[in-house]
């Protein structure tokens, strides 16, 4: 791991700034079938089938443009928050970056495997939290020596076991909580590229946050961007240097905590 992240360091060390995700006037479009308002009888479901072949409309077929036109460039060492009310496409964006999500129009540009908290560690509920641990490692690209080498303190740092033996009980016995945190600390093992987070630090307790806050700073010290969505404000300020406002989709504003958040709170009212 070392000997990956010199090269990287020392790209730092130039002082060039090294992109890791470019957004290029992205847009995302979902297809919701069937959800043309008020017509569900079998004649209308018959009729719909019948147009089969003209367009999406007529079909049924209703667009949700979720993410319109969204540009910006992530350098390494960075860490982004991402903020906006409800349905302003903030979950939409990380997927489309994380490669989940196809483009309709624009594009976006990755260095290196992007990392989606919680989707690409596909974690089992019927198998115990120490498979899962293997297992999400596994998925990750570790090896079993990593994993082997590294187990004991994903564990630790979860605080699954600081009530009794939970990681040898099967993942469906957790709390939300507890699963949220076991999966954070299986991502946060790896030092990644480009790691993003959808909310996972209000779902721990003050002294998980304060953990995960601790981690994500090592992370980004390892050279990695961080991008992180939440609608606590007070995790974005402890934690990012760098803020993306979205609403209904666009792309409000990009600039540095403080001035984006001044703004944000000026909007919502608090
Ligand atoms: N699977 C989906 N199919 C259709 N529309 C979707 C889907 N997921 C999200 N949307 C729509 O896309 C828009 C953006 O949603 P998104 O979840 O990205 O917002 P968000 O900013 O993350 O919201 P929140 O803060 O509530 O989590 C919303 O209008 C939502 O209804």
């Amino acid at each position: 791991m070392a000997d990956q992240n010199s090269g990287r360091r020392a790209a730092r060390n130039d002082g060039a700034r090294v992109p890791t995700v470019i957004a290029d006037e992205l847009h995302i479009v979902y297809r919701v079938n069937g959800a043309k308002s008020g017509k569900g009888s079998a004649t209308a479901a018959l009729s719909r089938i019948l147009k089969r072949g003209s367009d999406d409309s007529a079909r049924g077929v209703r667009k949700v443009h979720a993410v319109r036109g969204v540009s910006f460039v992530a350098y390494r060492g960075e860490a982004i928050g991402l903020i906006g009310s409800n349905g302003s496409g903030k979950s939409t964006l990380l997927r489309a970056i994380a490669g989940l999500l196809p483009a309709e129009k624009g594009r976006v540009y990755t260095d290196g495997q992007p990392s989606l908290l919680g989707v690409n560690a596909a974690l089992m509920n019927d198998l115990t939290g120490e498979r899962n641990v293997i297992l999400g490692g596994l998925a990750m690209g570790m090896s079993r020596e990593e994993i082997r080498g590294r187990y004991q303190e994903i564990v630790d740092f979860s605080g699954i076991n600081e009530k009794g033996d939970f990681i040898t009980l099967p993942m469906r016995t957790y709390s939300s909580g507890m699963a949220a945190r076991l999966r954070f600390s299986i991502a946060a093992a790896k030092d990644h590229d480009v790691l993003m987070i959808d909310e996972a630090l209000a779902t721990g307790d003050r002294a998980f946050q304060k953990r995960s806050e601790e981690r994500i700073r090592e992370l980004r010290k390892e050279a990695g961007t961080v991008f992180l969505v939440s609608h606590n404000n007070k995790s974005i300020r402890d934690t990012c240097d760098r803020v993306l406002w979205l609403e209904r989709g666009e792309l409000r504003m990009d600039g540095p905590t403080e001035e984006v958040l001044k703004e944000y709170e000026k909007f919502t009212g608090k």
